[in-house]
């Protein structure tokens, strides 16, 4: 390659011209990197290509298919064609379901398991060449942590993603550089926000989530709505630093709903979308002499992009069939062309035009050269930081806003404190008399049943750490394994400490087995009880993203655990078939029952009913009325508790990548199955143009093995 020169195919023929570094016309940098950029992409990027690492994006004769609950299958997106170029943002327009998300979905390879895609999608003249870090995507919900502060926010998230080599200095660089390209400066030092802190606006809450995904310098960059629910000062700040990244030479394709004309005019293009057909796609300067060609031209005062949506939007059809009297009248008499014809009519008549008109013939004519352009293979790979690097930081996060969030432990130590005091107080001194035998039964069952489930009480705040987990795991920031170290690790002090207060006021107020042996056996068990409850949780979580369902399940489990751990109904009663075997053994609250009885009744001598009568040694007590199996160390039944925690803290693991793999796998299968049994079946749908699954993941595996290959 020379620069500034041309790049030849095998073939000696000319294929791009790369003008490395070099601004073009009007400022924009289009293809050159800004020397923080070019940090982070001069490693990944084929030497060949370097100096131009800027995104072409086209699509052509796109059409997106799902399958339906009942067995239908629709068409929500219909031959689209269209492009996107460095250096330019474009606005996706249309009613609510005309399919925009869908679109912004299928160019960033996230479309839903049961959707299907058929048509092309080229990125930079090559069929998908897109992966986790390559295209940024910021979707409609700001999923972050609401203890940390924006500047801790996007530092953690530096640390996360960028390669371990690079010097600190560059990194806060970065970050700084991050901030003030965002326009965060003023609350870079505010704390997001969640239930009781106060935190940044929503407008604000926006730019975070959009510096997260500019941190590793993409060159393409989705958004989904990222105005929406803001008002117009905020929408039009957003709108605004997304057209200056775009003047970085970057590509940016956002779906907006009701812009206001100064937002509109801060965009290049326009793609308007009505029922998953193309109406318009072109300037934005040309859209409004597009509408008056078509038949429909803009009245004037009103605002252009409103008077295009009003066009389209059949939901006004359903408004006028409502009006009734002089507000019919009204319409009636106006002048406007739109008021003489249903708006399905006005869709048919623009979406025409549109198929026919020059408009969409330079579209496809720009496609094609775009097609024809073989330009660098994007894939920055995500994170370029080490695993290590990556729990670390990811441990170091997650401590923080665990030690800020008042509901994920704090609350929670003071209940099992509160809760504690009173069994404390309850079991007081429970003594060796004939009545605290069962006393002591209970109290051990309480302990290991009821205080344990308290622990579902952090459900909220692990669905909000999955949700974060979700998302940047979609954007490749880490790995499930990260994750999973970094949660276990920061919640490690917090579990020790509930345990050990909690368990300690309640072992010397009751004042169980004394010994400092039977204390630690008591604590030990009661921190495995609580750990394991605590990764159930987190798997039901990684799975049940919402509360109320979560809880529900979460509850239902831990009471089958409990009626089966030898207290409610004795070890030897229990219906052997199912019951006993296995459930009991699965049980984590029978493992501890037989532990701690044998570590508090053991070595004990109670009083016999009457006075006259012989004591009672606590080995026949645990023998005969608990049915325990002495035979059997307590240290045994520890070890399974500890192994308990390390099956459910992989069992947790395992979850999360079922949810992420098998599942879209299964559904898609199932999808894939039902249309090509609607085939056989002779009804419309087909399956001729449904030749992949869109699976992010897959897609991305499969990525990986053809770059290897090449
Ligand atoms: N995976 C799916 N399965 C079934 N239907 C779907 C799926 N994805 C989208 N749809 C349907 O396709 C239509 C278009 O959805 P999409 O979310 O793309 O629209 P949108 O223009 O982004 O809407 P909004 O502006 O309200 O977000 C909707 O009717 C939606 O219900």
């Amino acid at each position: 390659m020379k620069e500034g020169g041309e790049v030849r195919s095998s073939a000696g023929q000319v294929i791009m011209e790369i003008e490395s570094n070099k601004p073009a016309g009007n400022g924009i940098v289009v293809g050159g990197l800004s020397p923080l950029s070019e940090t982070l992409w001069k490693e990944k990027i084929d030497t060949e290509f370097i100096g131009d690492v800027s995104a072409r994006l086209a699509w052509k004769d796109l059409t997106v298919t799902v399958t339906l609950g009942n067995g239908e299958t629709q068409k929500i997106l219909e031959g689209l064609t269209g492009y996107a170029e460095p250096g330019t943002i474009t606005a996706l327009m249309g009613p609510s379901g005309s399919g925009k998300s869908t679109l912004l979905d299928a160019l960033s390879s996230r479309l839903a398991t049961n959707a299907f895609l058929s048509g092309t999608i080229l990125l930079n003249g090559r069929k998908m060449k897109m992966s986790f870090g390559t295209a940024a995507y910021v979707t409609q919900d700001d999923n972050l942590i609401g203890t940390l502060t924006v500047r801790e926010t996007i530092s953690y998230s530096a640390c996360l993603r960028l390669p371990n080599t690079m010097p600190q200095e560059e990194k806060r660089a970065l970050v700084e550089g991050t901030i003030v390209e965002m326009g965060l400066q003023d609350c870079a030092d505010a704390v997001i926000g969640n239930w009781h802190l106060r935190g940044i606006s929503g407008g604000e809450k926006r730019r975070v989530s959009i510096a997260l995904e500019i941190l590793m310098r993409p060159r393409l960059l989705f958004l989904d709505e990222p105005t929406s629910g803001l008002d117009s000062a905020s929408a039009f700040f957003v709108t605004q630093t997304l057209h200056g990244l775009s003047r970085d030479g970057r590509t940016v394709i956002a779906s907006v709903h009701q812009p206001s004309s100064e937002v509109f005019e801060l965009f290049d293009r326009l793609y308007l979308l009505s029922g998953g057909k193309t109406v318009y796609f072109g300037q934005v300067s040309e859209a409004y002499a597009f509408f008056a060609q078509a038949g429909f031209p803009c009245p004037s005062l009103r605002n252009p992009s409103d008077h295009f949506l009003r066009c389209i939007n059949s939901d006004f059809d359903k408004v006028k069939a409502t009006l009734k009297g002089s507000m019919k009248r009204r319409f009636e008499r106006s002048d406007d062309p739109l008021e003489k014809m249903t708006t399905m009519e006005a869709i048919r008549r623009l979406t025409d035009f549109y198929s026919h008109s020059q408009y969409y013939y330079s579209a496809r004519e720009k496609v094609e050269e775009i097609s024809q352009v073989r330009g660098a293979v994007l894939d920055s790979g995500g994170s370029q930081a080490s695993f290590l690097l990556q729990a670390l930081t990811l441990t170091r996060r997650s401590f923080t806003n665990m030690s800020r969030d008042f509901g994920y432990y704090w609350l929670r130590l003071v209940i099992y404190l509160v809760v504690t005091i009173c069994i404390g107080t309850i079991y007081l001194n429970v003594g060796t008399g004939y009545g605290s035998i069962l006393s002591r039964g209970a109290c051990a069952s309480f302990v290991f049943g009821f205080v344990t489930f308290m622990s579902i009480g952090g459900f909220p705040s692990f669905v909000e750490d999955m949700k974060v987990f979700q998302r940047e795991r979609l954007n490749g920031h880490y790995g499930v394994s990260a994750f999973v170290i970094g949660n276990t690790l920061s919640a490690l002090p917090f579990l020790i400490l509930i345990t050990f207060a909690s368990g300690t006021i309640c072992y010397f107020m009751v004042r169980l087995h004394p010994g400092f042996m039977h204390y630690l056996f008591f604590i030990l068990c009661l921190y495995a009880c609580v750990t394991v409850v605590e990764s159930l949780m987190m798997a039901i979580a990684s799975v049940v993203p919402n509360f109320l369902m979560g809880i529900i399940i979460g509850a239902g489990i831990q009471g089958i655990f409990m009626l089966v751990s030898g207290f409610f109904r004795l070890p030897n009663d229990i219906p052997k078939p199912f019951w006993r075997y296995p459930m009991s053994y699965v049980s984590f609250h029978y493992w501890a029952m037989q532990g701690q009885y044998q570590n508090d009744l053991r070595g004990l001598v109670f009083d016999n009913q009457t006075p006259n009568l012989p004591k009672i040694p606590g080995e026949f007590i645990l023998e005969n009325v608990f049915q325990i199996n002495v035979n059997r160390s307590k240290w045994w039944d520890l070890l399974v508790l500890f192994s308990m925690v390390v099956i459910y803290r992989l069992l947790f693991f395992i979850m999360i990548k079922v949810n992420e793999d098998v599942t879209p796998w299964i559904r898609g299968y199932a999808a894939r199955r039902w249309l090509r049994h609607k085939k056989n079946s002779n009804q419309p749908a087909s399956v001729d143009h449904v030749n992949r699954t869109p699976s992010l993941r897959v897609y991305v595996v499969e990525a990986e093995k053809s770059s290897t290959r090449s």
